[in-house]
């Protein structure tokens, strides 16, 4: 019946559809079009909802606005760092689920972790969101650490752990353990917590029992953290802290969480666990850590072919301007100077897209402007990490990791022998370039140095009190490559430096007088005195001015006259076969003629470019520190004959580096002061009086630096390049054997 009763109407329906259907489908287009526009904007009102409701609908949030990420919770306590990062690749940003655990047999951490949770939680954003606290005995382990649940879309969980330190058997042995086996189970994923976004790991110890990490102090929570980048594909996103549970273990936990807060921002905001410095974020073990192919200041007893060859690797064919004249005869004088070439309009010194500026990069400078540059030293990593500041440390109270290694020119006069930059920073006799603002200068030094240092922050046993210290620049060497005093506006970037109450330390070659005798205060004024004659300092600096041993001269006089405004320093670098044998007479002319208030006699560090391998140079002009040693003491009898009342002070056989200094200056009753006052320095600075080295002497030079000691400061680790603990006898000053 139906079928009989339906036939006439489908017919209808069949004619009515050919007759009408351009105009149907016209009108269901519009349709569907305008359903489309109000569901995408009933979405745009979305995040406005959500960051008012619930959590799950602040994730829609986020993808949406990642802006909000700028709201981040703050802590109790005094911030030690700001700032955020910008980072290389840019990601949707996501949130962050922070699951927190916490061991505690005595109550203090777990009342510890309990507080800091609170303290999140009361300020949540929709990004860093809600805490979850666990303890560690209370959770199912392969849960949470071998098959974590994946977290929402948009979303990702970062591990924190709160660990004390206990050298009795605790279920803290039983965690530790099962994430060995973890790790170690071929069974099962090596790395099952890959997917976190990141993890922190702090330790709470007793300082007064156990003083060092080596004897015990928060040794678990080290271990803990050893384990967690091997399980997590090395996501250590903030070094780990410690602190002494007798000496304000609170505000060191809420300092340290500040920057573990300022990480995590950066990862909610896309910007990943780091960047800049290789290791970071993808946190190298110290095992594998690569070493540097650029080595400051090296330890010559750690000198090993493999980072020479390393350095040889360099492929990048490099413009030496040198070579602008032409194939040449390294016997050849020239001075740009007296030529009659037309000068013609001024160029950057290191273009962006030229060989020079890729070279240098690739040894890790970063180039500030056209012509300036900063890099982060060896010692200001190794001091971050808790191994050993540079000699400058024992000699002066440098600190490392709070020292910037920059230079506003990457020019230099010289093609000195055992330099090794040769061949990679452009030479010339004169200014040829554009010049840079200094402020240009400063405010991108400063920020390139910061940059390279938070990079540093992922980087395994990268100590958290020092790595926020780091975020403070106290001093400036202004040596790295290149003569700073090159740069026409020296004077004013030293002012800039020093209205932030940052020590200069600046190098330069004796062969700028004019530029020498411009210059305004530093805090300490080198000058390298490569030779004592006129043809070794040929042979070993290749100067290119035809005149370098009459501007050599006239150096040596302006430091003279300057000798009671500046603290002066001769530095020495000594090069078997080159500038030793029989100089030690010369040099004490030379230091008779200056009167510097210090000389710093260094043995080369061979540097093995081919450069240095065409001038003859090889290990065999690397001198032993014994023959350092032999040589400081005759150069020591030559002043005193001499009568010229210096004395030797100081030694750092780590660096083959030893101290000669002025007794009127810087002996006094209790021994040797060859230590800085920084901040009378600057009081100094800034009263705008006259003032010389003796208003600015400080405490005396430490007793573990002394001629004689060796100069190893007992706080810190010494670790070979590969991390591994060094230990052995040593002979140093005086012919004493002592223990390193
Ligand atoms: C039996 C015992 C052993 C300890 N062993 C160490 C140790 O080896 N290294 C360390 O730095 N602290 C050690 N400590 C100090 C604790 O780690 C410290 O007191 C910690 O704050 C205790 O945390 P809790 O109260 O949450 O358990 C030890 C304390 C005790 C009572
Ligand atoms: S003074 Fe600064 S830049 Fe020079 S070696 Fe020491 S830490 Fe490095």
């Amino acid at each position: 019946m139906a079928s009989i009763s339906t036939a006439p109407l489908l017919t209808e329906l069949v004619s009515l559809w050919h007759a009408h259907r351009i105009e149907l489908l016209f009108v269901g287009g519009l349709l569907l079009l305008a359903f489309r526009f109000s569901s995408f904007t009933k979405h745009k009102k979305i995040p406005k909802i959500s960051q008012e409701s619930s959590d799950s609908k602040s994730q829609v949030a986020i993808a949406t606005q990642p802006q909000v990420a700028n709201s981040r919770p703050k802590l109790a306590g005094p911030k030690r760092f700001t700032g955020s990062r910008q980072g290389k690749t840019q990601s949707p940003a996501v949130a962050i689920d922070l699951v927190v655990f916490y061991f505690s047999l005595g109550g203090s951490t777990a009342k510890l972790a309990e507080d800091l949770v609170a303290a999140i939680d009361l300020e949540a954003t929709p990004l860093i969101r809600k805490p979850v606290l666990h303890n560690l005995v209370e959770i199912d382990f392969d849960e949470l650490f071998i098959s974590p649940p994946k977290p929402p879309q948009n979303a990702r969980q970062y591990y924190l752990l709160l660990l004390p330190t206990y050298n009795i058997d605790t279920e803290l042995n039983l965690f530790i353990d099962s994430l060995a086996e973890t790790h170690n189970d071929f069974r099962i994923d090596t790395g099952p917590l890959r997917e976190l976004a990141g993890y922190s790991v702090f330790g709470f110890g007793d300082k007064e029992q156990w003083p060092t990490e080596a004897e015990g102090y928060c040794s678990q929570a080290t271990e803990v953290d050893r384990w967690m980048a091997r399980l997590t594909g090395k996501k250590r996103a903030f070094p780990v802290g410690m602190a002494d549970v007798k000496t304000g273990a609170k505000s060191a936990l809420n300092e340290w969480m500040e920057g573990v807060l300022d990480g995590i921002r950066n990862i909610a905001d896309g910007k990943g666990l780091g960047e800049g410095v290789e290791g970071s974020g993808d946190a190298v073990e110290s095992d594998e850590e690569e070493e540097d192919d650029v080595i400051a200041e090296a330890d010559l007893a750690s000198i090993k072919p493999v980072s020479l060859k390393k350095r040889s690797k360099a492929k990048t064919p490099a413009i030496d301007l040198e070579d602008i004249r032409g194939p040449s005869d390294d016997q050849t004088e020239i001075d740009f100077t007296t030529t009659t070439i037309k000068p013609s309009a001024p160029k950057e010194m290191v273009p962006e897209n030229s060989p020079t500026y890729t070279a240098l990069t690739k040894q890790g400078y970063t180039i500030v402007g056209s012509h300036s540059g900063v890099k982060l030293c060896r010692w200001t990593k190794s001091a971050l990490r808790g191994r050993g500041s540079c000699y400058k440390f024992s000699f002066y109270g440098i600190k490392s990791h709070q020292c910037m290694e920059t230079t506003p020119s990457l020019s230099c006069s010289n093609k000195c022998v055992f330099c090794w930059r040769h061949g990679t920073n452009p030479v010339s006799t004169t200014w040829r370039w554009t010049v840079d603002p200094a402020d240009l200068i400063f405010q991108g030094v400063k920020a390139n140095h910061y940059k390279k240092i938070k990079a540093m922050r992922g980087v395994p046993g990268v100590r958290a009190e020092r790595f926020a210290e780091g975020m403070r620049i106290r001093h400036c060497a202004l040596s790295l490559v290149g003569e700073p005093i090159f740069y026409p506006h020296i004077n004013e970037l030293l002012g800039m430096l020093h209205s932030e109450r940052i020590s200069t330390f600046l190098v330069c070659n004796a062969q700028h007088p004019d530029q020498l005798a411009a210059l305004t205060h530093v805090t300490q004024l080198y000058v390298s005195i490569d030779a004592s004659n006129k043809e070794a300092l040929k042979k070993i600096d290749r100067p290119l001015h035809r005149d370098y041993w009459e501007r050599f001269l006239r150096c040596m006089d302006i430091l003279r006259e300057k000798r009671n405004m500046q603290r002066t320093v001769f530095r020495l670098t000594l090069v078997k076969g080159f500038n030793i044998d029989e100089e030690a007479e010369g040099y004490a002319d030379l230091v008779e003629r200056a009167r510097p208030g210090l000389v710093e006699v260094k043995g080369v560090t061979y540097c093995g470019t081919s450069t240095s391998a065409a001038a003859g140079l090889t290990m065999q002009n690397v001198p032993f520190y014994e023959e350092v040693c032999a040589f400081v003491e005759a150069l020591n009898r030559a002043l005193e004959r001499r009568g010229l009342g210096y004395g030797i002070a100081a030694e750092h056989a780590h660096s083959c580096c030893i101290l000669l200094a002025e007794k009127e200056r810087f002996y006094k009753e209790d021994g040797w002061h060859t230590l800085i006052d920084y901040e009378k320095f600057f009081d100094n600075l800034e009263s705008g009086k006259e003032f010389g080295p003796e208003d600015y002497v400080g405490p005396p030079t430490p007793e573990w630096a002394l001629w004689g000691k060796g100069g190893f400061d007992p706080r810190d680790e010494r670790v070979d390049r590969k991390g591994r603990k060094k230990e052995g006898l040593v002979t140093v000053g005086g012919g004493n054997v002592v223990s390193f």
